[in-house]
């Protein structure tokens, strides 16, 4: 089988919601797909209704397909110190026409704030591996991990663009959303993550060798990658400075900026300027955050939407031992 369903942006790409049908009959809720996580959950008619501001919400006793996974629970929280946690249901889950009819759903008794203030997300489809699922007493499965038996290649691509909707896909590459050649990495899963090397980076005509390690991740919205890499592309704008009050890197919103490209592989993807201007980072308008910031205490690089929007990304699960990262332009 094969499936493929629309990435819609919110406002500053933010992030990605794309349509999940759940449940018999069919409740659509818009999800966050998340390939940096592994659970995926829901809103749901269990979501205390001060924690729910305009969300859908899964009603599993409204679903002839459901049924309680009885003594689950989980609990996760995300980089972005956001949170949830609830119990477990399993039904019938269709992603663009892919459907797995026993899906661990995990509806939230508890979320936080970010998730309640936000009104068109219902939710997250996990996409990292099944190893860092948060369901305990017995980790669950992620929805492309049980489908992928019946997918024609074991794959999902992404296709993320800037203010316009994109594509994830399921099963297939789409020949006719990439330019020139996929180049394939290695992936280390050993932490859960599509984590992988990226060889080396320039900024206008400047090229550097550096092996930097990160991780491909569609739930994260900006480029977070090393001081190093920060330091040389924020020298290179008048007026910008490391803004703590604000949280990271700014500059004035009329600042020419430059492209930045990253290499992995044999490919080299360049992240437009216009990409990394992200958003008003004051009243005024005056004060622009950078769409690439610091990686500091985290270990690695996480590759988020500014940096994958400017690609097509192949997550390939190949032989279980050997997953692997494919890279285009487009
Ligand atoms: O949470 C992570 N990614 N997904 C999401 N962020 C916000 C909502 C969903 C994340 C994953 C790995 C590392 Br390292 C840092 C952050």
């Amino acid at each position: 089988t094969r499936g493929s369903a629309e990435a819609v942006p919110e406002k500053d790409d933010i992030q990605y919601l794309t349509p999940v049908k759940i449940g018999t009959p069919p409740q659509t809720l818009n999800l966050d797909f998340d390939s940096g996580s592994s659970d995926l959950w829901v809103f749901s008619s269990e979501t205390p209704s001060r924690q729910v501001n305009g969300q859908a919400q899964y009603d599993p006793t409204k679903s002839s397909t459901s049924s309680k996974v009885d003594g689950q629970t989980w609990s996760i929280s995300y980089g972005d110190g956001s949170a949830s946690s609830g119990v477990v249901f399993k039904d019938n889950v269709d992603v663009g026409g892919v459907s797995f009819p026993a899906q661990a759903v995990e509806v939230a008794q508890k979320v936080s704030s970010s998730f309640s203030s936000d009104e068109n997300n219902d939710g997250l489809l996990g996409l990292a591996f099944s190893k860092i699922n948060t369901v305990k007493p017995n980790k669950q499965i992620t929805f492309f991990d049980n489908i992928m038996s019946n997918l024609e290649k074991p794959v999902w691509t992404s296709d993320l663009k800037n203010d316009a909707p994109g594509t994830y896909n399921f099963g297939y590459i789409d020949e006719d959303a990439y330019t020139g050649e996929i180049s394939y990495v290695p992936v280390d899963n050993s932490q859960g993550f599509w984590s992988f090397e990226a060889s080396g980076y320039s900024i206008g005509n400047k090229s550097v060798p550096l092996k930097f390690q990160g991780i491909a991740d569609t739930g994260t919205s900006l480029a977070m990658l090393p001081q190093e890499i920060n330091t040389a592309y924020y020298s290179q704008i008048q007026g910008a400075t490391m803004s703590y009050s604000l949280g990271g890197y700014v500059f004035p919103c009329d600042a020419k900026i430059p492209d930045f490209t990253y290499k992995v592989g044999d490919v080299s993807i360049t992240i437009p300027a216009s990409f990394i201007n992200y958003a008003e980072a004051d009243e005024e308008g005056k004060k622009c955050f950078g769409g690439i910031q610091p990686d500091t205490d985290i270990g690695f690089s996480i590759f988020g939407d500014v940096a994958l929007k400017a690609a097509f990304v192949v997550f390939d699960a190949g032989t279980e031992s050997s997953p692997r990262l494919g890279w285009a332009n487009k």
